[in-house]
């Protein structure tokens, strides 16, 4: 009886688009990706669309200095691959050849599926989804990469009229984790608008890129950060309130679950802003008080102290 319940649970959430008429019209086949943003997580998407996926990408970043050490970090990635003979030199080429820097959004005019990975700041990824939508072909599929920020305001972003769903059902998130190169998860997720063929083509071309999606709502933090967060959140807690040094929280977690490393020691990689940010927002967001994030957290982000990027969290580096 529970599992049948959970299971029409779990069909309805990530489903609930379907509830409404959405129009769309689309090809389901990728010949063209563009991606926007050569930060960590754009440049990894780029990449592992060039070797997996097989398809030319336009990458565009506003800013040629991260365009160009994107390129040479993507080309260090290549190299080192073709060093430890995980690919041939001439696989490695025809990756880099697939890729085409720009810094010019306006390049996207071809593109059959547009992947956004600028950072999680709401007013600019609103920008950037009402130019797509005028700039992209009818048929393209608009995806972000946001960690946070609810997928139905960035599809509303597409449009002045909201009973039109011509832009905003090819919005959907592909949430890609960190490194994309490494990590096979990826979360897809739909917005109230999302049609479903937008959905299905998002998970088409995740799986074509090596990935194996996860489907879920739009709903604070989604899935990976709702149940990740929390529990790191708790362990600085723990660490706060003197249940247990960092040592011991990052073992006990790290042996006893089977993990590559401790929740302080994730965070530290994750950045304790960004922790602190996803905190925040599960926090008011659900209103929920299970959600306040640690006051060591705060203050941990007050000092500086944001982990392996700023060189102090709670290990040194
Ligand atoms: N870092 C992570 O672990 C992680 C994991 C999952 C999702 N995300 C999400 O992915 C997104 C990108 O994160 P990141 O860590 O790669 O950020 P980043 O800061 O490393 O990269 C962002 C890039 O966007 C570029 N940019 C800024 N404004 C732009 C514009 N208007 N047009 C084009 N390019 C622009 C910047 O120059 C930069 O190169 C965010 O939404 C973040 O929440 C991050």
């Amino acid at each position: 009886m529970a599992s049948t319940n959970l299971t029409k649970h779990a069909l309805r959430l990530p489903s609930q688009s379907r509830l409404f008429s959405t129009t769309c019209s689309r090809s389901l086949e990728v010949r063209r990706l563009g991606v926007i943003g050569a930060g960590q997580m754009g440049l990894g998407i780029a990449l592992v669309a060039a070797q997996r996926a097989q398809v030319p990408v336009t990458l565009v970043d506003s800013s040629p200095k991260s365009l160009e050490k994107g390129m040479a970090f993507a080309e260090k990635l290549l190299a080192r691959d073709v060093s430890k003979q995980r690919i041939t030199q001439e696989q490695a080429n025809t990756a880099r050849a697939l890729l085409t820097p720009t810094t010019s959004i306006e390049d996207l005019s071809e593109a059959d599926f547009v992947i956004e990975a600028v950072p999680e700041i709401p007013s600019l990824k609103f920008d950037i989804f009402s130019r797509l939508a005028q700039i992209c072909p009818k048929h393209a599929i608009l995806a972000t990469n946001t960690s946070s920020i609810s997928i139905t305001r960035i599809a509303a972003s597409t449009t002045q009229d909201p009973k039109d769903t011509t832009n905003s059902s090819r919005v959907v998130s592909t949430h890609f984790m960190n490194p994309v190169p490494i990590q096979k998860g990826v979360e897809i997720i739909s917005g109230l608008q999302t049609s479903k063929e937008t959905l299905d083509a998002a998970v088409a071309f995740c799986k074509r890129m090596g990935k194996i999606a996860s489907v879920s709502a739009d709903s604070p933090g989604f899935l990976a950060n709702r149940i990740l967060m929390p529990y790191i959140n708790e362990a600085i807690t723990c660490l706060d309130t003197g249940v247990g040094d960092r040592d011991s929280i990052d073992a006990i977690m790290k042996n006893g679950t089977n993990v590559p490393m401790g929740p302080l020691q994730l965070a530290d990689f994750i950045g304790l802003d960004t922790c602190l940010a996803i905190m925040k927002v599960l926090h008011e967001e659900t209103g929920d008080s299970k959600y306040r994030p640690s006051i060591l957290l705060r203050n941990m982000v007050d000092a500086g102290w944001l982990g392996k990027k700023s060189g102090k969290g709670f290990y040194d580096y």
